[in-house]
């Protein structure tokens, strides 16, 4: 098929790569520049695995990338994969996917022949047959059901796993305005039903909450696991040792059963949020997902607050390890990591930061952190551990599994794990481990 994808940035870039991959005619519109440029010179402008050789391999033939939308008009059907981000009072923000159904629309006036507009971004029950249909059909001149039809596809992909889970889901969501739509997706989608993926096809709207009731689940996982981990705490009882039998229950599962700094990046945040704002606009008061939020907030002051009752902060050296929201990525999007930087700079600590990929991504995206007083950043975690007061696991890149050698350099081998990484024995042996 052609398609286009409107948006490349984490999803976009990385369904496109893999559609290409697959042997679809794909082209990004995009309006960075920069982004736009790079992929057409045949490199990744994220970091994710397996996407750089992806886009080496199909840039110039089957996949390109323009700032044109005029694009859009050579393609069957078009992938919306813009940002819906939150506004201040965490309500959604659809800046973006309007602007971008204008101009996909004003491209579409002068196109022959259907086209399909399929909304990958996560957006409320609505979005996309109130919002973006009658944009769309506006600025191209086609009705709905005239020559425009709507799909509403959310994406399930994680970030540092994104191409594998994209090419091998557990599940394809699809909801159209027309079966017609609903069939084209499902022989894009043949592949990952080959391997195994159910095609779940539904109501537009339905598509859009399941995004949501997903994300929900997750992040209230979590979160209580972080509050089951606080109790255990509070009893002096191994939070690990607990969790880990609760969660050979099948019902429960032993995933997202790891407590400690609690969760960040670009989705939960923000989606938790969305769905906080939008439950309320709707007129429901969702209690439960007020406090999922609650606890998470909590958890970068628990940790700091542990590791005061072994190290005095006023004037220490706390080495941070890992800065990216989570291993496998450069994404620094609402990182806990950040937080507990912030904490221990405001209680007088000299932070030593040290990241395997995410350290240029955060000084870029957050200048603050660029150049910030009592704020270090270290080639290897060894270098940040190098007189050290204390540290703290602030991501769980598998590297901080083994720190041998690294941990001798610390003044005072004090480390809490916000994590739950799977230290090494001999590790175990040198250093105060702190956990929740
Ligand atoms: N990142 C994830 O892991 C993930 C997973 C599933 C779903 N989602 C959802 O997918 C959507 C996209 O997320 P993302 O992480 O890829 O966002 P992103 O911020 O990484 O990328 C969005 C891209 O859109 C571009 N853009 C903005 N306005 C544009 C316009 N008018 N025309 C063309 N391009 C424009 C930006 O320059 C950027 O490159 C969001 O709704 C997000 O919630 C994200
Ligand atoms: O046991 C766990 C599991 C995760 N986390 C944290 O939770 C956050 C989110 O982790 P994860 O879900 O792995 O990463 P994302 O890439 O944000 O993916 C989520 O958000 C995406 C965007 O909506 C969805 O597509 C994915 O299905 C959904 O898992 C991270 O800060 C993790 O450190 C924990 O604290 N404990």
């Amino acid at each position: 098929m052609n398609v286009s994808i409107v948006g490349s940035g984490y999803v976009g870039t990385t369904i496109a790569a893999c559609l290409a991959d697959l042997g679809h005619d794909v082209t990004n519109v995009e309006i960075d520049q920069d982004v736009v440029d790079t992929i057409n010179a045949g490199e990744a402008p994220i970091h994710e695995a397996g996407l750089a050789e992806r886009i080496a391999e199909n840039a110039g033939e089957r996949l390109r990338a323009t700032t044109d939308y005029g694009a859009v008009r050579d393609s069957d059907l078009t992938f919306l994969c813009l940002p819906t981000p939150q506004h201040d009072d965490g309500s959604l923000d659809l800046t973006a996917m309007r602007a971008a159904s204008e101009s996909l629309g004003a491209a579409l006036a002068e196109k022959d022949g259907d086209h399909l507009v399929v909304v990958k971004s996560t957006v409320l029950p609505g979005t996309t047959e109130d919002v973006v249909g009658p944009i769309v059909s506006k600025a191209s001149g086609r009705p709905v059901g005239e020559g425009l039809e709507l799909a509403m596809n959310p994406e399930f992909l994680r970030m540092g796993t994104a191409v594998e889970d994209f090419l091998e889901p557990e599940k394809v969501v699809v909801g159209a305005t027309d079966s017609a739509a609903a069939d084209t997706l499902r022989e894009l989608y043949a592949p990952m039903r080959e391997r195994g993926a159910d095609f779940v096809e539904t109501g537009v709207r339905e598509a859009e909450l399941i995004k949501y009731a997903n994300n929900a689940f997750l992040a209230s996982k979590v979160s209580l696991v972080n509050e089951l981990g606080n109790v255990a705490k509070a009893y002096g009882v191994d939070a690990y040792e607990v969790l880990d039998a609760v969660g050979l229950d099948n019902r429960i599962s032993e995933q997202f059963m790891r407590s400690g700094l609690g969760w960040g990046g670009s989705c939960f945040p923000k989606d938790v949020n969305a769905l906080r704002a939008g439950a309320r606009e709707q007129g429901y008061d969702p209690e439960l997902l007020d406090a999922v939020v609650r606890v998470n907030d909590g958890q970068p002051r628990r940790l700091v607050d542990l590791l005061s009752n072994h190290v005095d902060l006023e004037g220490a050296r706390i080495a941070v390890l890992g800065l990216s929201f989570k291993p496998g990525t450069d994404d620094v999007r609402k990182s806990r990591a950040l937080e507990v930087i912030d904490s221990l700079l405001e209680r007088g600590a000299t932070v030593v930061g040290y990241d395997p990929v995410a350290t240029e991504n955060l000084q870029s995206t957050y200048p603050a952190y660029a150049d910030r007083d009592g704020l270090e950043y270290a080639a290897s975690a060894a270098e940040a551990l190098e007189g050290a007061d204390g540290a703290v696991v602030a991501t769980d890149w598998p590297e901080f599994d083994d720190l041998t050698g690294a941990l001798e350099r610390m003044t005072t081998r004090v480390l809490v794990d916000g994590r739950r990484i799977d230290v090494s024995e001999a590790d175990l042996e040198v250093y105060e481990g702190l956990t929740w």
